[in-house]
């Protein structure tokens, strides 16, 4: 089983709303490792990360994403830096890998003050644009496609991937 396609790309790409949209269009499941995460250890994201650290919620991560594509044949979304891990990377190979891009203005307005978002902690534009920086060869090297989402709805995206990917 794996999942019909994995949606990765940084925060505010909108890799969770356009997941529920596909799901709904496709008629599938969807997942999304972030809640996976929260619902297994019963903790919120930004708790993991003030009291056990990133490695800690890295780890959870790897395992959930190791789970989900065992196990969905849906649509699954990635937390946005999760394939910062090298055996995530590699368990994407042979599935689709939609990347949704998003410029640093328009990801700086959809995450708004980054509430919940432990990695956005102080200046939100300067640590997306870090993030962007760090992290676009990374989710570049992982895609099988990539759609724009800048000035963008999430349905437009959503279209764009129907046609990609049937
Ligand atoms: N194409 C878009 N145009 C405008 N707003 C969008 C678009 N896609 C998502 N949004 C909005 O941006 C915000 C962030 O979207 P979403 O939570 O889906 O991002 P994400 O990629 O899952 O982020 P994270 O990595 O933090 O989980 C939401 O308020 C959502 O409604
Ligand atoms: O980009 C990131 O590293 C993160 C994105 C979110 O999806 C969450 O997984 C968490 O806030 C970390
Ligand atoms: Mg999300």
């Amino acid at each position: 089983m794996a999942p019909r396609v994995v949606l990765v790309g940084p925060m505010g790409a909108g890799k969770t709303t356009v997941a529920g949209l596909l799901g709904e269009a496709w008629g599938v499941p969807v997942r999304d490792t972030d809640a996976d995460v929260q619902s297994t250890t019963g903790r919120e994201i930004s708790d993991i990360f003030v009291e056990s650290g990133e490695d800690h919620f890295r780890d959870l991560e790897a395992a959930a994403v190791a789970a989900a594509i065992a196990e969905h044949d849906g649509v699954l979304a990635l937390g946005g830096g999760a394939v910062l891990r090298p055996e995530t990377r590699d368990l994407l190979a042979g599935v689709p890998v939609v990347f949704l891009r998003v410029g640093l203005s328009d990801a700086v307005k959809r995450v708004g003050l980054g509430v919940g978002r432990p990695l956005l902690l102080g200046n939100v534009r300067s640590r997306i644009k870090a993030l962007l920086d760090e992290r676009t060869p990374v989710y570049e090297s992982v895609a099988t496609h990539v759609v724009e989402t800048d000035g963008r709805t999430p349905d437009d995206v959503t279209t764009e991937i129907r046609e990609l990917l049937g």
